[in-house]
């Protein structure tokens, strides 16, 4: 990946002061800013390349879109449900998260309310600062031989199986991704949630927010429970619906929540914080010195190394990336972009477009057809309103224009033939272009079915026309430069000499106005690459 420039970043909130340092160590300049209202944020943010925040700041679309310079937005932390994500897509902004950083401290907190159920010590603390000392109200149950169901077998749901194993409880659990052989190896059996809920004594959720996981506890789960189920909530608000979970609780059926999570933070409704059988956190999991350090060292070295160009690591929604670090990557991604541009420049008075086909060649693309199709898009789209292409938000600008792209591999070449093939449909008429990478320099080797006699290097201004040879080709083409005070820098002329072909000169400059010239050949285009 080409280095990424940033050299403001705004850090939002309460991050580990190891993130500034690191970050103003390797030369960005901070400012540290918390507890702004949305319209401080949507007017401060055009000043800054990044922000980094945790969960309070929301990152809508509103905000992305003030953020005219932002192109990167770095989550100290998992969840990275307070940031408009496809907004982000679509603006060519990483979002980037730390999602280890936090796990232990989060799987602890958990641990520490299935406790707190059991033994009821925040209720009992409560009354002893009363001035009491009631010892039969908070008669608890033992967690030894109980079953904990765990919804969501991630990262903080493995930590808190191991854990609660060594209390004595046996672990079932439910979750669409992890193999039930790898949470087996873990000490947890996995089950359908209809299964699952008649057998638990305690219930906890770990998955991400999003439509599947919200409500997941609601009035019908609740329904299959056993009476007096205990459930915990450290992932997010809304995976357990808190208006079940209220008459759950009044009417018997739950026998007591721990929760960290709300639907609203801080939670304007206090009915469920407010009850005697919730124990409850202002979301606290990552609340430790140890998962704070983790998290702000993780996003400041993971932003520097971005803007280095030496690695890309915990980013969301730009896995197209992270496989284009290696110097050689960059070069065919220069290819890739040319290609694009070059075909949009002799389709221009075409377009648009409605479908483009990369294919590649060769031993050394195999891994490369995902990177190379978002690199032909920028090129071909770059140019048009909005905002600019690049390998972030590609192909979902594709998609917005109603462009197909479809890539495939074929392999087969071997290490040194490797090329790639774009071909482009531009209301029903395809266009054709074919590229490599020599001595590590994009070259264009046909286009529109010509082949170059020469590869032709993809770099500078360079001049495209259609036309048949002829002996006043050149003295033509040379004499239209020449009155529009552009000097010919080179020449690649196509092998073929039948018919109308393409030539490629390189130039010292644009020509202001390409009349000139299309008197004398079919079709001309220009670009600087
Ligand atoms: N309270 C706090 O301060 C913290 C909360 N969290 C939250 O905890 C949650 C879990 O985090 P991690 O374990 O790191 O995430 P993870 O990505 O490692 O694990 C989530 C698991 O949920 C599973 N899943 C997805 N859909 C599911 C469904 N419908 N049913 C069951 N399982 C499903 C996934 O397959 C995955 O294995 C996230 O929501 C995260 O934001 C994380 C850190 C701190
Ligand atoms: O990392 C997560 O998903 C969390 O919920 C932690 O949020 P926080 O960084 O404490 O605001």
């Amino acid at each position: 990946m080409a280095p990424v420039s940033i050299k403001r970043i705004l850090i939002s909130e309460s991050v580990d002061a190891c993130c500034k340092k690191i970050l103003q160590e390797n030369d960005i300049e901070v400012t540290e800013r918390q507890n702004m209202t949305k319209d401080e944020l949507i007017d401060e943010i055009k000043n800054y390349d990044g922000l980094v925040v945790r969960s309070a700041t929301k990152v809508t679309a509103e905000v992305i879109n003030a953020g005219c310079n932002l192109k990167i937005i770095g989550r100290a932390g998992t969840g990275v449900d307070n940031v408009d994500v496809d907004a982000a897509t679509k603006n060519g902004i990483i979002v980037m998260n730390t999602p280890s950083g936090n796990t232990i401290s989060a799987a602890e907190l958990t641990c520490a309310l299935i406790m707190s159920l059991s033994r009821h010590v925040p209720q009992a603390d409560m009354s002893m600062k009363a001035g009491k000392w009631d010892r039969k109200k908070f008669m608890g149950g033992e967690l030894y031989g109980k079953v904990l169901g765990i919804v969501g077998l991630g990262r903080i749901g493995k930590e808190v199986a191991t854990r609660m194993q060594s209390f004595g409880m046996r672990t079932i659990g439910y979750d669409p991704i992890t193999p039930v052989e790898v949470s087996a190896s873990w000490g947890v059996e996995q089950m359908s949630l209809e299964q699952l809920w008649p057998q638990c004594d305690y219930i906890t959720v770990h998955t991400p927010l999003m439509p599947s996981t919200t409500g997941l506890l609601n009035d019908e789960s609740f329904a299959k429970c056993k009476k007096g189920v205990k459930v915990v909530n450290c992932a997010r608000g809304g995976i357990i619906d808190e208006a079940a979970l209220l008459r759950a609780l009044e009417s018997g059926q739950c026998g007591g929540a721990g929760l960290d999570v709300y639907v609203e933070e801080p939670p304007k409704e206090r009915a469920l914080v407010n009850h005697p059988n919730v124990v409850s956190c202002p979301h606290l999991g990552a609340s430790t010195k140890e998962a704070q350090a983790r998290c702000g060292q993780d996003i400041a070295l993971q932003i520097v190394d971005m803007v280095k160009g030496t690695a890309l690591v915990g980013a969301v929604n730009a896995q197209v990336l992270a496989s284009t670090f290696s110097p050689e990557c960059q070069q065919w991604i220069r290819l890739g972009e040319a290609m694009g541009a070059v075909l949009r420049a002799c389709t221009s008075s075409k377009q648009p477009y409605s479908q483009v086909q990369v294919s590649t060649t060769g031993d050394g693309l195999k891994k490369s057809t995902g990177f190379l199709g978002s690199a032909v898009v920028v090129g071909l789209l770059s140019g048009g309103s909005g905002s600019g292409p690049n390998l972030v938000n590609a192909l979902t600008l594709a998609k917005e224009t109603g462009l197909e792209v479809t890539m495939k591999h074929e392999g087969g070449a071997g290490e040194g033939a490797a090329c790639v093939v774009v071909e482009v449909s531009v209301n029903g008429t395809r266009s054709r272009a074919q590229g490599s990478v020599l001595a590590q320099v994009p070259v264009l080797e046909e286009l529109e079915g010509s082949a170059f006699r020469q590869p032709v290097p993809l770099s500078g201004h360079l001049l495209f026309f259609k036309a048949a040879a002829s002996a006043q080709l050149l003295p033509s083409v040379t004499g239209a430069l020449a009155s529009a005070g552009v000097e010919m820098e080179s020449f690649s002329a196509p092998a073929a000499r039948g018919g109308d072909q393409w030539y490629c000169v390189g130039i010292s400059s644009l020509m202001g106005d390409l009349g000139s010239l299309k008197a004398v050949v079919k079709e001309a285009a220009q670009i600087t690459i």
